[in-house]
C-alpha cells in the first residue's frame, strides 16, 4: 500500500511516497527563498499551491510509479502557518477525491519523530525536536508523545534565523551560523536560560544582536550563540534522560543537521551509556516522506478522515494525538559505577558525615560544553543552591541541612532526606490524601515565593515527603525574584511535571495547590499569568 504525503507547514514544500513497510520510494522538496523580512504566510501558501503539482510528478517519477498506484493521501494538518496549511489541505483533498482514495491529516511534529524512528534504530527515545517553529523535549508515556520541556518563547531555529536576518546574513540562518561558528573559538558571554526542562531563547537573541551592534565580530558571535543555545538544549535533554531513565536520544527537526549540536548530544549520551540517533540530513528538515509515513501509521490504527474532518489545526499539539503503534520499553538507564544518580547538573553520591547519612552533590565538568560556559554555570549554581537552601529555611520551608560547600571542587554536602519523592507518593496514596498534600504544597510554594525565592526546577521529583512534611531539594536552577512572570514559570514547571507523572489526578491536584498558594500569597493574578505563559509557548 502506497501513501503519498504532502508537507507545507512553513516555507518548504515537500512530497514523499512511502509504502506500508516504511520503504521510502520518493522524497522531493522545494523551499521558498524569502525576500528580506522572513516568511510571509500568504507567499508560502502561494508557493505550495504552485509547487505541489510539480513535486507530485517528480515524486512519482522518482518512485517509478503511476499516480493511480497511490492508495492513500496524507498531509500535514498542523501545526503551522494558517494559509500554508490550508493550501496543502486543499491540494490533498483534490488529489484524494480525484483518485477516490482515503485521506489522512497528520501532526507535523510527530512526523518528525516517526521519520526519525524509521530511519534510525531508535525505538523508545527521548526526542529533542528542534526546528524553525518548535523546540520540544518529547517522550512517549501512557499512549501519547508527552512534551516534557519546550521553549517558553521562540524556537531555536527561529533564534538562528532571526539573528541572521537582523545582522543581514540571509535566510535560513542555521547553516550560516554553523559555517561562521567554525571560524572562531572566542567565547563572548551570553545569557543562558533553562527552567527545569523548559528553555527560553528570546533574551539570548536580544543580547547577541546587542553585542553585534557594539562591534563584536560575526564569527565570534555565531560561535558563542551556538555554544550557548546548544548547551542549553543538551542540558534539558540530559535532564529528560535522567527523568525518564530511557536509554536512547533521538535528535530531529531542521536544526538536527547541525554537527556541533550532534556532537554535544553524542558526548552527553556516551557519559550515560545511552544511544544517540539522528536521521539522515534529508529527513531532518521538513519533508514529504515523514508525512507519508505517519499517514501510513495513522491510517492503519485510526483509519482515514472524513473529508469534513480535514480542516487544518494551526496550533496542533504533539500530545493531542493517540499513538497506539508505540510501545514503551520502560526505564533502562542505570547510573554508572558508585554514583547514586547522574543528573544534568551533578553526580550524586551517598556518603557519611560522622554518623550522619549525607548526599554529596558534585557538579562535575560537562564535557559537551566549553570550559567558559561550564565553569561559570557550575560555580554559580553551587553558590546559588547553598544560598537558596538557606533562605528557604528562613521562610519556614523545609530544606536539607547543609554540611559543607566547596566552591573549588564544586561540591555541596548535605543531609540525606529519608523519604519518598512526591511523584511516587501520589502513585501510592488515595485521592483524598493527595489533595491534602497538594494544599500543603501550595502553602510551601507560596512561602517560598513570598520570600522572593524561585525554585527553578519545581518537579515532583524534587519535593520529598518525610514524616508527613514536605522537604524541598535541588535549588540549583533557582533565583531570587519577585516578578510574577518568574513565579508563573515556576508553577508551570510543577503543573507540567504533575501532568507527565501523575496523569489522572493532575488537574485536581494543581487546582488545590493553587488555591492554597493564593491564600498564602494573595497573588490573585497568578492564574491569568500561568494561562498567558502557556498560550505563549504553544506553537507560534
Ligand atoms: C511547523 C513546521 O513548519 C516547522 N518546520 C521547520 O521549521 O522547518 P525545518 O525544516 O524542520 O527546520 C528549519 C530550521 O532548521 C534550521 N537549520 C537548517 N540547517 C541548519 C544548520 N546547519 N544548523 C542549525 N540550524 C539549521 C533553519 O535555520 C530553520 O530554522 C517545525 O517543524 O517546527
Ligand atoms: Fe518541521
Amino acid at each position: 500500500m502506497l501513501s503519498l504525503g504532502i508537507e507545507g507547514t512553513a516555507e518548504k514544500t515537500g512530497v514523499g511516497i512511502v509504502d506500508n513497510n516504511g520503504n521510502i520510494l520518493a522524497s522531493v522538496g522545494e523551499a521558498l527563498i524569502p525576500q528580506a523580512g522572513g516568511i510571509h504566510p500568504r507567499e508560502a501558501a502561494e508557493h505550495h499551491a504552485k509547487t505541489i503539482p510539480k513535486l507530485i510528478k517528480k515524486a512519482l517519477n522518482e518512485a517509478k510509479i503511476d499516480i493511480h498506484d497511490i492508495d492513500l493521501v496524507s498531509f500535514s494538518k498542523g501545526p503551522g502557518l494558517g494559509p500554508a496549511l490550508r493550501s496543502v489541505a486543499t491540494a490533498a483533498r483534490t488529489l484524494a477525491l480525484g483518485l477516490k482514495v482515503p485521506i489522512v491529516g497528520v501532526n507535523h511534529c510527530i512526523a518528525h519523530i516517526e521519520i526519525g524512528r524509521l530511519t534510525t534504530s531508535a525505538e523508545d527515545p527521548v526526542s529533542l525536536y528542534v526546528s524553525g517553529g518548535n523546540t520540544q523535549i518529547i517522550s512517549f508515556e501512557e499512549g501519547r508523545y508527552r512534551v516534557l520541556g519546550e521553549t517558553l518563547d521562540i524556537a531555536v531555529g527561529n533564534l538562528l534565523d532571526q539573528f541572521c536576518r537582523e545582522v543581514g546574513l540571509g535566510h535560513p540562518g542555521g547553516p550560516i551560523v554553523e559555517k561562521l561558528a567554525k571560524k572562531s573559538s572566542k567565547y563572548i558571554q551570553l545569557p543562558y536560560t533553562v527552567k527545569g526542562m523548559d528553555l527560553s531563547f528570546s533574551g539570548l537573541l536580544t543580547a547577541t544582536i546587542r553585542k553585534y551592534e557594539k562591534g563584536a565580530s560575526l564569527e565570534d558571535l555565531c560561535y558563542s550563540l551556538q555554544e550557548t543555545a546548544f548547551s542549553m538544549l543538551t542540558e534539558v535533554t540530559e535532564r529528560a534522560l535522567e527523568h525518564t531513565k530511557k536509554d536512547e536520544v533521538l535528535l530531529c527537526g531542521g536544526v538536527a543537521v547541525n554537527k556541533r549540536l550532534q556532537e554535544m548530544l553524542s558526548i552527553m549520551c556516551d557519559e550515560h551509556g545511552a544511544e544517540f540517533y539522528v536521521p539522515p540530513a534529508k529527513y531532518c528538515g521538513d519533508n514529504g516522506a515523514m508525512i507519508a509515513w505517519l499517514g501510513q501509521l495513522m491510517y492503519k490504527y485510526h483509519g482515514g478522515d472524513d473529508i469534513e474532518n480535514t480542516t487544518v489545526i494551526q496550533r496542533y499539539r504533539t500530545d493531542e494525538v493517540d499513538v497506539p503503534w508505540m510501545k514503551s520499553l520502560g526505564s533502562r538507564l542505570k547510573p554508572p559505577g558508585n554514583i547514586t544518580a547522574k543528573g544534568a547538573e551533578a553526580n550524586i553520591y551517598k556518603s557519611k558525615w560522622n554518623d550522619y547519612d549525607t548526599i554529596v552533590k558534585e557538579r562535575i565538568p560537562k564535557k559537551y560544553r566549553i570550559k567558559e560556559i561550564d565553569e561559570i554555570l557550575r560555580k554559580s549554581r553551587v553558590k546559588r543552591e547553598a544560598k537558596l537552601i538557606h533562605e528557604a529555611k528562613k521562610q519556614g520551608v523545609l530544606t536539607p541541612l547543609l554540611l559543607d560547600i566547596n566552591l573549588k571542587k564544586k561540591t555541596i554536602v548535605m543531609e540525606y532526606i529519608k523519604g519518598k519523592a512526591l511523584k511516587d507518593v501520589f502513585h501510592s496514596i488515595n485521592y483524598k490524601e493527595c489533595i491534602k498534600i497538594c494544599k500543603k504544597l501550595g502553602k510551601c510554594i507560596g512561602k517560598l515565593h513570598n520570600g522572593g525565592i524561585i525554585h527553578g526546577d519545581l518537579t515532583t521529583s524534587n519535593i520529598i515527603l518525610r514524616d508527613g512534611k514536605l522537604v524541598f531539594i535541588d535549588f540549583g536552577l533557582g533565583q531570587f525574584s519577585n516578578e510574577i512572570e518568574d513565579k508563573g514559570v515556576d508553577l508551570l514547571v510543577l503543573k507540567k511535571s504533575l501532568e507527565n507523572t501523575n496523569f489522572n489526578i493532575s488537574d485536581k491536584c494543581f487546582k488545590n495547590i493553587m488555591k492554597a498558594y493564593i491564600e498564602v500569597t494573595g497573588e490573585k493574578e497568578i492564574m491569568e499569568k500561568i494561562k498567558e505563559i502557556e498560550a505563549r509557548r504553544r506553537y507560534t
